[in-house]
């Protein structure tokens, strides 16, 4: 397959994700149709839509005046408010679309993968480990969920298909240890990547912190910049509650960038650009698919322009 077959392969699998939350913005935006007839309430409606699709409130409202600036100096096609909406959208993704790169030096790079359960942790984990792979790195995984013997199995079967190591320990096993022990062989086997899976019990929020902090002490134990990222993943599905997870995990994990699943869902994708504006951590990734193939670079314009339905 061509790069540009890929592309656009995943561009309609993600535009098909967002198709719901711009319905709402596209029918408000085709009230703009036949130009400079935008009215005051049309800009409110717009408004509105905007926050209906999860963009968050201060977004919304600086688009609206944007528009309202626009209206004034003359007509606005649908097309080209699409346009100001997408241009306004990419202006505040970019400065967060930011690949995840393995620097560290002395090596294992250590990424701690952190998230609710469900919220595709353990896929993401083995979509990052093909994405590593091919780009010629050692990778080793960390079961660091040792609460769930399903997520170690899950883990597992990921990485003997990958063939790429998994430490594991028994169910129930401390979780610094097992992390401990990762680091330990990670480094003896000189791998370029660690990918450590976390437990991501919320409901036991204050003894989560502590398992992650106990985690993080023991990762750099062994190698002070120990972990180099801590990756939040979050599930697009569950728009604005993604902003409260994105709280939480700072707090209790110290989050150093993010990223988001099932775009190729039901998706709410739009929640990122509250996010970004709100919390500005790198937005590393997106999902849109179940399949090893189906992690993506974070791409703010390609991102913009299907939530504003440019070029549909
Ligand atoms: N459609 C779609 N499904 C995804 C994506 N990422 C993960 N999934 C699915 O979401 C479900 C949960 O993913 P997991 O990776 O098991 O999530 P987890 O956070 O590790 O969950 P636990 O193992 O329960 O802690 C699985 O059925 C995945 O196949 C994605 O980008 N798109």
């Amino acid at each position: 397959m061509t790069d540009t077959t890929e592309k656009t392969g995943w561009l309609a699998r993600m535009r098909g994700g967002l198709a719901r939350s711009t319905e709402k913005l596209g029918a408000s935006l085709s009230g703009l149709i036949g130009g400079g007839a935008i009215d005051a309430e049309t800009i409110e409606a717009i408004e509105e839509a905007l926050i209906a699709a999860d963009l968050g409130p201060a977004f919304a409202a600086r688009l609206a005046a944007r528009l309202a600036d626009e209206r004034q100096r003359g007509s606005i096609t649908e097309k080209q408010a699409r346009a100001l909406i997408a241009r306004e959208i990419a202006a505040v993704l970019a400065p967060v679309a930011r690949p995840l790169e393995i620097t560290a030096f002395p090596r294992p790079h250590t990424i701690l993968v952190v998230g609710v359960n469900g919220s595709g942790k353990t896929t993401t984990i083995a979509k990052l480990g093909h994405l590593f792979q091919e780009a010629d790195y050692g990778v080793m995984f960390a079961a660091g969920d040792t609460f769930r013997a399903a997520a170690v199995e899950q883990l597992k079967v990921w990485g003997s298909r990958l063939d790429i190591p998994v430490i594991s320990a028994e169910v129930g096993a401390d979780a610094a240890g097992l992390a401990y022990t990762a680091m330990e062989q990670g480094r003896a086997s000189g791998r370029d990547v660690l990918l450590v899976d976390t437990a991501g019990r919320l409901q036991n929020k204050g003894g989560l912190m502590e398992e992650l902090a106990k985690v993080k002490r023991v990762l750099a134990k062994q190698l002070p910049a120990a972990p180099h990222d801590v990756l939040l993943v979050l599930d697009a599905t569950t728009g604005q509650n993604a902003l409260e997870q994105i709280r939480v995990f700072q707090e209790i994990g110290g989050v150093t960038g993010l990223v988001m699943t099932k775009l190729d869902g039901t998706a709410r994708g739009g929640v990122l650009v509250a996010a970004a504006e709100r919390f500005r951590l790198p937005i590393h990734a997106i999902g849109v698919g179940e399949k090893l193939g189906d992690l993506r670079p974070f791409d703010a314009r390609a991102f913009a322009d299907a939530l504003a339905g440019v070029n549909e």
